[in-house]
């Protein structure tokens, strides 16, 4: 009459669901995402992204100092840059006393075994705040991985574990694979954003670097052109399985919660580690309806993260990365 098996016997306590529960998120899965301005003393808050800082180079050793202490071992650097220093091909990335470069070697000053990443792309450099060159009414694809092959060689050079190009042009990984090979960096790796979605997901990003694309004659103000249309699955995998063949040591999926399909598939088509971008939208939603006192923050936190790495992600890059250590004691 009555069901002999009863599944809610392993729900019966906290102790017995800590036992049975099959996915765990820990300080090691986290990749944390910062952002370097120029100048001295320098926090600020990004309006969009809540508790969210731009930080100076000084404020940067202060951070990386506290995510040591909390277990984190990971960060991925952004930057940015001035306007007066941006132009159409991003000179300004190649520049060894770079704001980049810079902020790298103040994180090795800091914390020498702190693992660094580097964002990899045109947009935060380019007057046009496009992810490559701008002509003829296009993102030119080859003549922008030639200066993102020397971006990474830059950022190698200037002690850089990993770059992490997040461009989406095509052949580019394997241009900067080779570029690192003949500079001598045998063991600086690749990050790629092999699966990244042209998403309206990155405004407060955007916001945080002044780095948005601007109106041009004849050239669409959005990244469409380059990066992946939301609608497709299989075009996932293909880009992802070429940055594979191109090289990449790690591959990535961007966005993170509405894109978690894709991550699973990822999952069980590829044999490298698998990365997943919770993005600044992600992030600034949860605040936003947290401030409301419409949804509890931590709450939901855990549970997208917790979603995340169920759906396969070995690393997350997310801006939750402190607050979720914090919470997880
Ligand atoms: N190529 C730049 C880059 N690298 C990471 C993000 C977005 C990250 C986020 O929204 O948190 C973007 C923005 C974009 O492609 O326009
Ligand atoms: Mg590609």
């Amino acid at each position: 009459m009555y069901p002999l098996i009863r599944n809610r016997r392993l729900r019966s306590s906290e102790a017995i669901r800590s036992l049975v529960r099959e996915t765990i998120i820990s300080p090691s899965d986290f990749l944390v995402p910062l952002f370097v301005v120029e100048g001295k003393a320098i926090k600020e808050e990004i309006p969009s992204m809540p508790n969210y800082y731009r930080l100076s180079l000084d404020h940067l050793t202060k951070e990386v100092k506290e995510l040591w202490k909390m277990g984190l071992r990971s960060v991925l650097l952004f930057v940015k840059v001035p306007d007066n220093l941006k132009d159409n091909s991003g000179s300004e990335a190649l520049n060894e006393n770079g704001l980049m470069q810079l902020a790298i070697k103040t994180v090795k000053n800091a914390c020498p075994e702190m693992l660094v990443m580097t964002d990899v792309a045109l947009d935060p450099y380019s007057s046009y705040g496009h992810d490559g060159i701008v002509a003829d009414g296009q993102i030119l694809n080859d003549d922008s991985v030639e200066v993102l092959a020397e971006m990474s060689v830059s950022h190698a050079k200037a002690g850089a574990d990993f770059v992490a190009p997040s461009d989406m042009m095509d052949g580019r990984i394997l241009s900067i694979r080779e570029a690192l090979e003949d500079e001598g960096y045998l063991n600086t790796g690749i990050m790629a954003y092999s699966a990244k979605y042209a998403s309206a997901f990155y405004g407060p990003f955007r916001d945080a670097l002044d780095s948005a694309p601007v109106a041009i004659k004849n050239v669409p103000k959005d990244k469409k052109t380059y990066q992946m249309d939301f609608a497709n699955r299989f075009e996932a995998i293909r880009e992802t399985q070429m940055d594979i063949e191109e090289g990449a040591d790690i591959v990535m999926v961007k966005p993170g919660l509405c894109y978690l399909d894709i991550v699973r598939e990822i999952r069980n088509e590829v044999d490298v580690p698998v990365a997943v971008y919770q993005v600044s939208g992600e992030y600034a939603m949860v605040k936003a309806a947290a401030e409301k006192g419409w949804l509890d923050h931590d709450a939901v936190m855990i549970e997208q993260l917790t979603a995340i790495k169920r759906a396969g992600a070995n690393i997350i890059a997310s801006y939750f990365a402190k607050d979720a250590v914090k919470l997880l004691g």
